[in-house]
């Protein structure tokens, strides 16, 4: 789907096709309130990590991890690219167009095909290198964006890496026999990953529009960077919305649909939403832990062992999107025992 040229640049007021008619403004949102009301801020590299981890992650599906070795500099340096390549010309970010099944790219969030509005967004997709679309966008000037990106990745992956660790840990499982998430195709099968950037352009009517609607993300788990901006909200079954506060150098982490079927039904894979803004041009980075394709995902046999029935089927991440992107709320409840 492209965008209208004009639709973000200093519209006066939200064009029809982008007014929802369940809004941020009509549910209940809880903006800072006390503290076991919002998702922990944990410091991973703490001992007590362990516990807090799997506190938030059964109770939320969420935490902010702090202490996690990747310098702001780098957050702030990749922020600054992202928002190098939304500044451009919508026609010239329509040059490198994610395909309608694909997801390196510009484009609208994949969701979107899921909801008969459109949200106040648009994105771009990397997997490894993103030096195909950069230099289509820049043909001279694009080798400090795929540094930067290309560095992001590296240094996000190993931290994925080590937060699949303590989350797993945090259950009990320490043989890393017992912790292999994934039944690889291949020999040489390794995780994979995805970086996306987000942007929410200030919106002239934000509490009638939408930044990205209410989704699970299907990943392991996602890692979030949310820049200084309010925006990102998370479903809590007694609260409601809730706003996840931006703490400056921290990284939100979302249990995702995988890690919720891998734990065997222990993790909570959150709920969450974003809503805009009239004054700010919000960016995100979301970093998301895959399986190969091909991979067999399967809750594991440690826990089934406790639990003594598994909760959901074995699924190939292949299979497992390709059923999330017809019906986003059905995917979970289709493997289900
Ligand atoms: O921008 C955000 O804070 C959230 C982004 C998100 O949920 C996603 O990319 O899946
Ligand atoms: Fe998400």
């Amino acid at each position: 789907m492209k965008f209208q040229t004009q639709t973000f640049n200093n519209v006066p007021t939200l064009p029809d096709s982008y007014v929802w008619s369940t809004t941020p403004s009509e549910s209940p949102c809880l903006h800072s309130i006390d503290e076991k009301q919002v998702p922990p801020v944990v410091d991973i590299g703490d001992p007590s990590a362990f516990s807090l981890v799997r506190d938030a992650c059964e109770k939320w599906g969420v935490f902010q991890a702090m202490n996690h070795g990747i310098p702001l500099s780098l957050f702030q340096e990749t922020e600054f690219e992202a928002r190098r390549l939304f500044s451009l010309p919508t026609e010239q970010k329509q040059h490198v167009a994610r395909l309608p099944e694909g997801f390196t790219g510009y484009g609208l969030v994949r969701i979107s095909r899921n909801f008969p509005k459109l949200m106040w967004s648009e994105c771009f997709g990397m997997i490894g290198s993103p030096v195909e679309h950069a230099s289509q966008l820049w043909p001279q000037d694009h080798a400090k964006f795929c540094e930067v990106m290309e560095q992001f990745q590296e240094e996000m992956k190993t931290l994925c890496e080590k937060l699949v660790a303590i989350m797993l840990c945090s259950l009990g499982l320490t043989n890393e026999q017992d912790t292999k998430w994934f039944e690889p195709k291949n020999e040489s099968d390794r995780a994979k990953c995805f970086l996306q950037l987000n942007s929410y352009p200030v919106c002239p009517d934000p509490d009638r529009a939408m930044g990205l609607a209410p989704h699970t993300d299907s990943s392991l788990f996602t890692l979030l960077y949310q820049g200084g901006i309010n925006g990102l909200q998370v479903y809590d079954d007694g609260v409601g919305w809730v706003d996840v506060q931006p703490v400056e150098g921290a990284l939100v982490v979302n249990v995702g649909d995988l890690m919720h079927i891998v734990s065997n039904g222990r993790f909570k894979s959150v709920l969450h939403r974003v809503v805009v803004n009239n004054t700010r041009h919000r960016i995100s980075t979301a970093f998301f832990y895959l399986p190969p394709w091909d991979a067999k995902v399967s809750p594991l046999k440690k826990l089934v062992e406790f639990d003594h029935l598994p909760m959901y089927r074995p699924v190939t991440w292949k299979e497992y999107v390709e059923t999330k992107s017809k019906d986003l709320s059905k995917a979970l409840d289709s493997i289900r025992i």
